[in-house]
This record gives C-alpha cells, sequence and structure tokens, in this order.
C-alpha cells in the first residue's frame, strides 16, 4: 500500500521514509502542502497519508479541511504529525477531518501500530464499496443478460422523454421480442433459451450507440431507448433484426435459428406525451409485427393520444 508521507524537515522524512519502506509499504514523499495536494489530485493517489502539520504551501490541518471538502467517496486515511500534541490540537485536527494524531519525536512501535489501523479502516471502506456498487448494479442489471433491468430501463427511457421535451428533439422507443420462444424452450429446453437470451441481447447490443439504452423489459422482451427520430430507429431496428435473423445461434452443438419482432413509438420534441402512451404505442406496433407474419419492425401510428 502507498503511504504519502508530507513532510518538510528533512531528517524525519528521511526517518519516516526508511520506516514504512521496512514496514512493506510504499513511501510517495513530498516536503510541502501543495506538492501533496497535487500528488493527491492524481488518480491513483495514496489513501494512506502522513501529514506534518507544520509545513510551507498548505499545513497538514488546511490539507485536511480540503480533502474533506472534496467529499470523495472512498476519502484518504490521515493521520497528523505535529510536535505540539496538546489536547485542544488534536480536537481541532480530528474536528478538520483527520482520523488519527501521533506527537513527534514519535514512538517507532506506536506509529507502526498507528499506520496499520489505517490501512485495517481502508481495507474495510474499499469492501464497503465495493459491496454497495455489488448492490447498486444487481439493482439495475437483470442477473441472466446483464442488461439494464425494467426499472432501470425504464427510468433511461424517461430521462430520454424529458432530454427530447426540453430540447424539444425526436426520440423513440422500440419493443423487440423474440419470436416463437416458447418453441425455443420446448425443443432445445430451458438452459438452450437462456443461452438465446444473452445471445440475443449481446447481438442487439453491439448495434446500438452509446446514447442508445437497451433493457429486458420481460421475459423474451426487451426495451431500446433511441436518441433518434422514427427514420433513424426504424432503420436501426432493421439492423438489428436482420442480423439476428442472419446470424446461426450455434449452441450446444446446435444451430438455433432465432427471429425477433419490434414496434417503435416515437416522440417528436413538441408532443406531450405520458410514457405509458409511448409504450402503449410501441406494443401496439409490436403486435403488429407479430401479427403481420413475424421477423419484421413496425413503426407505430403517429396518432397517439395526447396529454
Ligand atoms: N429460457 C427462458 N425462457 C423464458 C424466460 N422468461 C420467459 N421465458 C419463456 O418465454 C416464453 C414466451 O412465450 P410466449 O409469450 O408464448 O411467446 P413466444 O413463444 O415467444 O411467441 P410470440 O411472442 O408470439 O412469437 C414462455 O415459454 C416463457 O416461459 C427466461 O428467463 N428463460
Amino acid at each position: 500500500m502507498d503511504v504519502l508521507i508530507a513532510e518538510d524537515d528533512l531528517t524525519t522524512q528521511v526517518i519516516l521514509q526508511t520506516l514504512v519502506t521496512a514496514w512493506g509499504y510504499r513511501p510517495v514523499v513530498t516536503s510541502d502542502g501543495r506538492e501533496a495536494w497535487e500528488v493527491l489530485q492524481q488518480p491513483d493517489a495514496p489513501k494512506l497519508l502522513l501529514l506534518d502539520w507544520e509545513m510551507p504551501g498548505f499545513s497538514g490541518l488546511e490539507l485536511c479541511k480540503k480533502l474533506a471538502e472534496q467529499a470523495d467517496e472512498n476519502p484518504p486515511y490521515i493521520i497528523l504529525l505535529t510536535s505540539h500534541a496538546e489536547t485542544d490540537r488534536i480536537v481541532e485536527g480530528l474536528a478538520s477531518g483527520a482520523h488519527d494524531f501521533i506527537g513527534k519525536p514519535f514512538d517507532k512501535a506506536e506509529l507502526q501500530a498507528r499506520l496499520s489501523v489505517g490501512r485495517r479502516m481502508l481495507e474495510m471502506q474499499r469492501k464497503l464499496i465495493d459491496a454497495q456498487q455489488q448492490l447498486a448494479y444487481e439493482a439495475t442489471h437483470d442477473a441472466l443478460t446483464h442488461l439494464l433491468n425494467r426499472r432501470a430501463v425504464l427510468k433511461a427511457l424517461q430521462a430520454l422523454v424529458s432530454k427530447s421535451m426540453s430540447e424539444h428533439s425526436c426520440m423513440s422507443v422500440a419493443l423487440v421480442d423474440i419470436d416463437h420462444f416458447k418453441r425455443i424452450n420446448d425443443s432445445y429446453g430451458h438452459p438452450m433459451g437462456d443461452e438465446v437470451l444473452i445471445r440475443v441481447a449481446e447481438t442487439m447490443q453491439t448495434c446500438l450507440s452509446a446514447d442508445d439504452s437497451l433493457g429486458r423489459f420481460g421475459g423474451e422482451e426487451f426495451l431500446v431507448a433511441i436518441d433518434s427520430d422514427p427514420d433513424g430507429a426504424a432503420r436501426l431496428m432493421e439492423e438489428l433484426r436482420t442480423k439476428i435473423a442472419e446470424i446461426p445461434f450455434c449452441l450446444a452443438d446446435q444451430t438455433v435459428n432465432v427471429t425477433v419482432s419490434a414496434g417503435i413509438a416515437s416522440l417528436s420534441g413538441d408532443d406531450s406525451l405520458r410514457l405509458d402512451d409511448l409504450l402503449a404505442a410501441a406494443d401496439r406496433a409490436l403486435y403488429q409485427a407479430k401479427a403481420d407474419g413475424r421477423n419484421q419492425v413496425v413503426l407505430a401510428e403517429t396518432d397517439l393520444p395526447l396529454l
């Protein structure tokens, strides 16, 4: 683990550097507060900090305050070093964002122990952040296809509708459904059906741009929020439909031919439309695509009910 040493006294600096190296840390040494601040702005900056209170540039206390203002979700662990370790100073340091304090001249064993506490706290903080990120991912993604789940893709769709209204631009939504998916399950088994869902999701993803959002809307149905007018959305969905129909899905030594049907509804920036109405229009277009023989894209009629 990297340890930032910010210390202007050369002798103390060398002692600290030698000690932390002997204890298995990688020292990053700076001689004033401003240099330390610059190091701390780097993407992989050290998280365990030994800051001298009295330094040119920024003092250790000023650095604590500046770091607290940054409100980093993974903040560094700060140990302040000072030759004036009176209670009111300790209180001021801790109140400014320091986590620990050590008086100079320091006891080596005590410093090593305090660094160990810092390392443990940082490891705990990392685990907590990782767990939070994992939970956030699971709450917004479908476990099978790893696409956005229904709630998350609807949120993305709502955001695109709001953007379209505020910018008076066009947007579209497509509902894409795998044709005769029940037959695939019945003929090849449920695990193969799952594999088809994953492959269709992957293929769809390759056709879309970063401005579009793709999610699993239900069993074998997907929703695409498309930052484009009806013509652009229809071209995109046609490309996607053709790609899926043309690629033979080779799964477990078997070739499965898969096709999809899609229904598209669009919003021109001047419409004032409820999300439910837009989705209902896309669903009607999808129903039409199924009724007309499947493996096709249908654009909804534009006479959508207004608010
Ligand atoms: N393998 C697998 N099957 C699923 C999953 N979710 C839903 N299904 C199946 O998807 C099938 C959907 O069948 P239907 O709604 O009848 O539609 P379809 O057979 O695709 O027919 P059309 O949509 O009319 O072309 C059902 O058999 C569901 O059990 C899943 O996560 N994995």
